[in-house]
């Protein structure tokens, strides 16, 4: 898929991943909405890229991935100010063992309400122009990060939602490619204060530090490029692909 006049709309867009992948996209000629609930990040953001990338090529619209009423307008005006989606990535998330009902409905069904409010825009047999929809997991959703169990628990949700909707898609013929990525640590506000986000588990950080001192951490752009790759090769469905430092690997999944 070529990016010169494509519009994608990214979750999570005002830092961190979100902003990495939102200006690897704008570099690549796709015109990107980013969602966000940091309006103060996100403006920001959006006056800097504007001025790198024109006035016309982004549009920051404030959107809690909890609301379906916020996502369903977030993408009608979408939909009204470029006339299409293209690309969704379905990145933001959160990490709070403490509140862990609030980082399923972020995590999780934040990403199953983003995708079934855009397919109504983009299922080729609902009107739509077809495309391509990128997760954002983690490499704990592919084994159990025991620190955060139901961190772990959204993720590997996210990793069966993506691959179930890849091949529904397929079988229907909605015209829309499914991948997910699952990136290991990677430098971003995410890694702060660990601790405070481990709730009952915090007498584990340690294994945490022990992980990322073995794993050592991924750059923004790192993650960005995989998306990228995802979202440009048409020949990837139901993919995930595990990124950490030392390269990146699809992963092979047991058949049925
Ligand atoms: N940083 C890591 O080590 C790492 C590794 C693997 C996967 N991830 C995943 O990558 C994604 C992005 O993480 P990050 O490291 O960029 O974190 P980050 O905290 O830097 O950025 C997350 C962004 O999501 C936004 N956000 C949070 N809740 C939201 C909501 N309800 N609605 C809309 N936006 C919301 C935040 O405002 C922020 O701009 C998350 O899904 C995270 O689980 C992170
Ligand atoms: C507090 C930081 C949490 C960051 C969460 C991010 O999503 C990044 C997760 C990065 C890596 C997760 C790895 C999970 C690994 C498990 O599958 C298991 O293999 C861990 C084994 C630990 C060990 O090496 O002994």
């Amino acid at each position: 898929m070529a990016l010169s006049g494509k519009t994608a709309v990214v979750t999570g867009a005002a830092m961190g991943i979100g902003q990495a992948i939102t200006e690897k996209l704008l570099h690549n000629g796709a015109k990107v909405v980013l969602l966000d609930v940091n309006e103060s990040a996100a403006k920001t953001l959006v006056e800097n890229l504007s001025k790198q990338y024109g006035q016309d090529r982004t549009l920051f619209l404030s959107c809690n991935v909890e609301s379906e009423e916020q996502l369903k307008a977030a993408f009608e005006k979408t939909v009204d100010t470029f006339g299409g989606i293209d690309i969704l990535c379905n990145n933001a998330g959160i990490l709070n063992e403490n509140e862990w009902e609030k980082s399923v409905s972020i995590n999780l069904l934040g990403v199953i309400r983003g995708t079934y409010v855009a397919l109504q825009h983009m299922n080729k047999l609902s009107g739509g122009r077809g495309g391509v929809v990128v997760n954002t997991a983690s490499m704990a959703g592919l084994g159990p990060l025991i620190t955060c169990p139901v961190y772990t628990a959204t993720k590997h949700g996210v990793v069966g939602f993506t691959r179930a909707m890849a091949g529904a898609s397929a079988a229907s013929g909605y015209g829309i490619r499914f991948n997910v990525i699952c990136p290991s640590f990677v430098q971003t506000e995410f890694l702060s204060d660990p601790n405070s986000k481990m709730g009952q588990f915090s007498h584990l950080a340690d294994v945490i530090e022990q992980m990322i001192s073995k794993a050592g951490t991924l750059n923004v752009s790192d993650v960005a490029e995989s998306v990228l790759e995802m979202v440009t090769d048409e020949t990837k469905n139901g993919e995930a692909l595990m990124i950490f430092s030392k390269g990146k690997h699809y992963v092979t999944f047991p058949s049925m």
